[in-house]
């Protein structure tokens, strides 16, 4: 069914006044400075608007980080399942509609005509120099709406993927290839990168503290690997697709068809099609979940291949009766029981995961028997697991001391991922992690920790007792922490840390543009009674 085309939510602001050219010193962190100055900031500092037009609305949304507690690797196949949890952690986008037909004038670098038309600005301002420029480029044949990145830049194929995947969608239900011009405004919560000197540093005046400026390249940013791209693939497509089909209110609505989507173009920017969990959480938040087939997007070809408008949109809408959707998100939205936290440690290492998932792929291929049985053990107790914490959550009146039963079963699948480890050869569950978990296990109010997801050297995730006292008792635990053994796989472990990331159970979220004041062109959406 193709829906009613978009709508201006709220009324145009007047023409902005035009300024002389001067360097910004603010938000685009200067890489434009082509553009004229239009804000004045706080403290009567000039910030830049890029001034190819004004905003006239607005459309914010985010979606949440994750946490795969348990099924990692075996929620690759649909046998098995996996228990994700989403987080408070979120990745913002914002896409503002850009006044139509607005040239860049006299500003505009020769030879970009066809930017005139329609171009996408998208920006990372917590980010030094995450600005990426994109003209709009129709395909012929069907072959949807391909954004074409300008200037030599490093690119972004997570950015540039979901747009194509956007655009083509929604010039497809829309049939209309008119989108005007649009500004994309990304904004990470700070625990999905390391701190860094600049994130650490004192608040700005008039700019919002929700989130933090990195004040270095996103290139050099340490990932904490909660998920930054299934979560932003998720966000920007969602953004997008609203902003220009929808208001925000359907988006409960749409997110079986935004799901298709953003697993789509997810994939599709990493190059593999990995088990989906990260974006299906992105979507519907904590969940059960089982793969979908991985035929359904074997076929889809690329941006700009005959006829690929129309496969793109059968399956978004999932009208292909050869490739139906079978993912299955149970439970989802589900919560923990009453008195229990789900925390994160940061242990600045990072692990490489498409090569660990390739050597324990292959390393099941040639030990069918031995590789089924220690499967189906896991899965039985991760199963176990999460009947107990769903049955937790639902009896009122418990506490920490009802949580031995979880303590055991979280020892028992380590004891398989240990296993798992040593048969494969594959750092999951390393000694250096396991020495941390084991000892942050004996602390007061811990329940238990594990290898999240892929494991390896990266964040390992703990239940504890919901209670500040406890999050400072690992703090301090781990503040310091030196590692006493030998790594089997010659591994190390940096900084160790607390996040400062819970359990966040919800999925893709509208949101409210006031957070993102001194981020955003704050001004004008005052103006158009929008923050
Ligand atoms: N704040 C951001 N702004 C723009 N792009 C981002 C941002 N955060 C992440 N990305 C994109 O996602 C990529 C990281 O994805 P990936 O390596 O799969 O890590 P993760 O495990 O966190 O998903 C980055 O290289 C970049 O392309
Ligand atoms: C191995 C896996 O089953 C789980 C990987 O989980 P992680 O949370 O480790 O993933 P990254 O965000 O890619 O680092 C692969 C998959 O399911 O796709």
């Amino acid at each position: 069914m193709r829906a009613p085309r978009g709508k201006n939510k709220v009324n145009r602001p007047p023409p902005l006044l035009r300024r002389p050219k001067i360097r910004c010193p603010g938000l685009c962190s200067g890489a434009h400075c082509f553009c004229l100055i239009t804000n004045r900031g706080a403290e009567g500092e000039l910030f830049c608007q890029y001034v190819m037009s004004a905003p006239v609305s607005v459309t914010a949304l985010s979606a949440p980080g994750k946490v795969l507690l348990t099924g990692g690797y075996l929620c690759l196949d649909r046998s098995y399942t996996g228990t994700v949890f989403a987080l408070n952690a979120r990745i913002h986008v914002i896409v503002q509609q850009l006044k139509r037909g607005h040239p860049r004038g006299a500003n505009a670098p020769a030879g970009e005509a066809e930017a005139e038309e329609g171009t996408v600005m998208v920006r990372s301002p917590q980010f030094v120099d995450a600005v990426w420029e994109y003209g709009v480029q129709r395909c012929e044949n069907g072959g949807g709406v391909k954004v074409v990145q300008k200037g030599d830049g490093k690119r972004n194929p997570f950015v540039e993927t979901s747009l194509s995947y956007a655009l083509t969608y929604i010039s497809y239900v829309a049939d209309s290839k008119d989108f005007g011009s649009l500004s994309v405004t990304i904004m990470a919560d700070k625990d999905y990168y390391s701190e860094t000197d600049a994130s650490k540093g004192k608040k700005v005046k008039g700019r919002s503290d929700d989130f933090v400026d990195f004040g270095v390249p996103l290139f050099e940013a340490h990932k904490t690997g909660l998920g930054s791209s299934a979560a932003l693939v998720t966000a920007l497509v969602s953004a997008v697709v609203i902003h220009r089909t929808m208001q925000p209110e359907d988006l409960g609505a749409a997110r079986d068809k935004l799901h298709n989507l953003a697993q789509a173009a997810h994939c599709a920017a990493q190059g593999k099609v990995g088990s989906g969990f990260d974006v299906a959480s992105a979507i519907y938040g904590s969940c059960l979940y089982r793969r979908f087939s991985p035929e359904i997007l074997e076929s889809i070809g690329d941006v700009g291949s005959d006829g690929f408008e129309e496969r793109l949109f059968a399956l978004v809408e999932d009208s292909d009766p050869k490739h139906q959707w079978d993912t299955e998100c149970v439970d989802f939205g589900m919560q923990l029981p009453r008195d229990m936290q789900l925390v994160l440690c940061d242990v600045d290492c990072g692990s490489e995961t498409p090569s660990m998932v390739k050597k324990v792929l292959e390393w099941k291929k040639n030990n069918p028997v031995e590789a089924t049985l220690i499967f189906r053990n896991l899965q039985q107790n991760n199963e176990k697991l999460r009947q107990e914490l769903k049955r937790m959550a639902q009896t009122p009146g418990l506490n920490f001391d009802n949580f031995k039963g979880i303590s055991a079963l979280i020892k028992r699948i380590r004891q398989h991922i240990q296993t798992l480890t040593r048969l494969t050869g594959v750092p999951i569950e390393p000694r250096i992690q396991t020495e941390l978990i084991d000892s942050l296990t004996k602390l007061e109010g811990v329940i238990g920790g594990v290898v999240p997801g892929a494991g390896g050297y990266d964040a390992i995730a703990l239940l504890i007792q919901d209670d500040p006292a406890v999050v400072e008792r690992v703090k301090a635990h781990v503040a310091n922490w030196t590692s006493k053994v030998e790594d089997d796989f010659g591994g190390s472990i940096g900084n160790v840390r607390l996040l400062d990331v819970y359990h966040g159970s919800e999925g893709v979220r509208n949101e409210l543009v006031d957070q993102y004041a001194g981020w955003i062109w704050t001004r004008d959406l005052a103006t158009q009674g929008l923050s």
